[in-house]
C-alpha cells in the first residue's frame, strides 16, 4: 500500500499541472485583447483581472473603477479585464452620451448574449430583456408614471408620509432623538412603491416582522450563493447553474414575490374600479394577450411577476439612499438646511399649510438639493450597454466588436473636477437653471439616459421631494455623535449604500 503512494504522486503531479496550466490559459485567454488594439490599460491579475479588490470584499467595484479612470487622465477611454473578459470604460462624457442616445441603436442591452438565468424566475424583467423583447416591454410600461398617473399617486404617496410622520414623532417623543435614517426611509420607500404602484399596505413602519422589508432588502444584500453565481457567469460557467436549474437568491424571495403577485391579481379580478396603477397595466397587457390569442406570448405570467419585481426592488432602495443620503448632507450644511425649509414653509402658507403636488414641484431649491445629492452619491455608480452592432467609436481608431461591454462610470463624472469643481463640497447651486446648461453633455447621469433611461425618475424625484420637504419643515435634522465623515461604502452593494446605517439626531420644530 505504502510503496504505491510514489506511483500515485507521479501519476497526480503531471494532471495537477496540467489542470492548473489549463486553467491559467482558460482564465488570461482574452488578456492580449486591448494592447492588440492600442487600447490603454493596466496590467490585470491573472483569472480576477481588475476586479480582485471588489470580489476580495476590499473596495466597492464603482472605487475600482475609479481609480482607473483618474490613472488614465487625459485619454477618451480606457480598457479593463471583468475576470477574463474585455470591458471598455469611457472617460469622456460625450463618448457616454453618444452611445446611450444617439448611437444607442448599437447598444440596446445591458446584458452579453453568454448570460442565461434559465431558472430564474425572476429575471425576464425590463432590467436584464435584450433586443425585440426589451422594446416590447419598455414600450408598455414607460406610461406607468405619466403626469395624470403621477398627479393619482400623490393622494397615496401622501397617507405613506403622514405615517413616516407618525413614526419620527414617536420616535423623537422628548422632542428629539437619534434616528436611523437609512432604516426608517427604506420602510417608508417600501411602503411608498407598494401603495402607489400595487395597491398594498406593506406597513413595514410600524411592522417590525414585515415580509416585504426582509424580501426587499434580501435582493441588495448579496449573499455568498449570489456572489458565487456571479462569479460563475462571468467566468463563462452559467450554464453549470443552469444545468443545475439553481437560482440565485434565496427561495423565500421567490416565494414572496410571486405569491404577492398572483394575489395580487387574483384580488384585481374581483375589484370593480380601475386603480389605474402599474398592476393595472399588467393585468391590461394579460388580457390583451389573451384576447388577441397571440401566438408568441410576450407579457406571459413569468414575465409579468418578473417586472412586478423589479418595480418593486429598484423602486425602494435607490429612492432610500437618495433621501438618506440628502438628510445626511442636510445636517452637515446647515446654511443650505436653513434655506430649504424657509421655501418650504412659503410654499406651504400659500397653499393652506399643505403639500400639494403643484406646491411640491415648483419648490425649486429642492431640486437643486436632489441634483447635487445624486451627483455627490449617485445610488447606481456605473451603467453598462453591450454593443450589438459593430461600431466606431466617434474621432478615433476603434471599433468594438459586437458583445463588448461597455462601461459608463457616472460616479467618476460626477466627482470629476474637471466638470464639478471642487467635488467634495455640496454645493446646490450647480444646479441652478444657467449653471445646469454648461454642464457637458454626459457628466450628469444618476438615472442613465437615452431610450433606456430609469423608468421610475419621475415617480423616486416626486417621493424624494414629499418626504424630504415634510421632515425638513417639521423638524432640525443634525449630525449624531457617531456620523460618518466621509460615509464608508459597503463593498458588496450593487447600489452605493453606506457600509454601517446613517443615524442623525432629529429636533421638532415648534
Ligand atoms: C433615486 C432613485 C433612482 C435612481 C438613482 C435610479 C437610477 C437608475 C439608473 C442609473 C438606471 C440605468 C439607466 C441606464 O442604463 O441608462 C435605472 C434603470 C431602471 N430603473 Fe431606476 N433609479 C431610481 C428609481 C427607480 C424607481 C422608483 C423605479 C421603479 C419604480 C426604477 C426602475 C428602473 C427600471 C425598471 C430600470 C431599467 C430600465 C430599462 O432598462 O429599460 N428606478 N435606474
Amino acid at each position: 500500500m505504502i510503496s504505491s503512494w510514489p506511483t500515485v504522486l507521479a501519476a497526480t503531479i503531471p494532471l495537477l499541472v496540467a489542470a492548473a496550466y489549463l486553467a491559467y490559459r482558460y482564465s488570461t485567454y482574452y488578456y492580449g485583447y486591448w494592447a492588440e488594439r492600442g487600447v490603454p490599460h493596466a496590467e490585470p491579475t491573472t483569472l480576477l483581472g481588475h476586479f480582485a479588490r471588489p470580489i476580495l470584499g476590499r473596495e466597492n467595484s464603482a472605487f475600482t473603477v475609479d481609480s482607473h479612470y483618474r490613472r488614465f487622465g487625459g485619454h477618451r477611454y480606457f480598457g479593463m479585464y471583468q475576470l477574463r473578459h474585455p470591458i471598455l470604460v469611457l472617460r469622456d462624457p460625450e463618448l457616454a452620451h453618444a452611445v446611450l442616445t444617439k448611437d444607442f441603436a448599437s447598444f440596446h442591452d445591458r446584458l452579453t448574449s453568454r448570460t442565461s438565468f434559465k431558472h430564474d424566475q425572476l429575471f425576464s424583467n425590463v432590467v436584464n430583456l435584450t433586443g425585440d423583447r426589451w422594446k416590447a416591454v419598455r414600450a408598455k410600461l414607460t406610461p406607468t408614471f405619466t403626469t395624470a398617473r403621477l398627479k393619482t399617486m400623490f393622494a397615496d404617496l401622501y397617507v405613506c408620509t403622514d405615517r413616516l410622520m407618525n413614526k419620527l414623532s414617536l420616535l423623537t417623543s422628548d422632542d428629539q432623538g437619534v434616528v436611523n435614517v437609512t432604516d426608517i426611509i427604506s420602510k417608508f420607500t417600501i411602503d411608498t412603491i407598494g401603495r402607489c404602484a400595487f395597491g398594498l399596505d406593506c406597513n413595514s413602519l410600524f411592522d417590525s416582522n414585515s415580509e416585504f422589508q426582509r424580501a426587499g432588502e434580501a435582493v441588495f444584500r448579496p449573499t455568498v450563493k449570489m456572489l458565487l453565481h456571479n462569479f460563475m457567469r462571468l467566468i463563462d460557467i452559467g450554464w453549470l447553474i443552469d444545468l443545475l436549474r439553481l437560482r440565485s437568491m434565496p427561495d423565500y424571495v421567490y416565494e414572496f414575490y410571486l405569491n404577492i403577485f398572483h394575489d395580487t391579481l387574483k384580488l384585481r379580478d374581483t375589484e370593480v374600479e380601475d386603480r389605474n396603477d402599474f398592476v393595472s397595466i399588467l393585468i391590461k397587457l394579460r388580457n390583451k394577450e389573451k384576447e388577441n390569442n397571440n401566438k408568441v406570448e410576450l407579457f406571459t405570467d413569468e414575465v409579468l411577476a418578473s417586472n412586478a419585481f423589479i418595480f418593486f426592488a429598484a423602486g425602494f432602495e435607490t429612492t432610500a439612499t437618495t433621501m438618506s443620503y440628502c438628510l445626511y448632507e442636510l445636517a452637515l450644511n446647515k446654511d443650505i438646511q436653513t434655506k430649504l425649509r424657509e421655501q418650504i414653509k412659503l410654499m406651504m402658507n400659500e397653499n393652506d399649510g399643505k403639500l400639494t403636488y403643484d406646491g411640491i414641484k415648483n419648490i425649486k431649491y429642492l431640486d437643486m438639493i436632489i441634483n447635487e445629492t445624486l451627483r455627490m452619491h449617485p445610488p447606481v455608480a456605473v451603467t453598462i450597454r453591450v454593443c450589438t452592432k459593430k461600431y466606431k467609436l466617434p474621432d478615433s481608431d476603434l471599433t468594438l466588436d459586437v458583445g463588448t461591454k461597455v462601461f459608463i462610470p457616472l460616479y467618476s463624472y460626477h466627482n470629476d473636477p474637471k466638470y464639478y469643481p471642487n467635488p467634495k463640497v455640496f454645493d446646490p447651486l450647480r444646479f441652478t437653471e444657467e449653471n445646469k446648461a454648461s454642464i457637458p453633455n454626459g457628466a450628469y447621469l444618476p438615472f442613465g439616459d437615452g431610450p433606456r433611461i430609469c423608468i421610475g425618475k419621475r415617480f423616486a424625484i416626486m417621493e424624494a421631494k414629499t418626504g424630504l420637504a415634510e421632515i425638513i419643515s417639521r423638524f432640525e435634522v443634525l449630525p449624531s455623535k457617531d456620523i460618518q465623515i466621509p460615509i464608508q461604502i459597503n463593498p458588496h452593494a450593487f447600489v452605493l449604500t453606506p457600509s454601517s446605517p446613517i443615524r442623525l439626531l432629529l429636533k421638532k420644530i415648534n
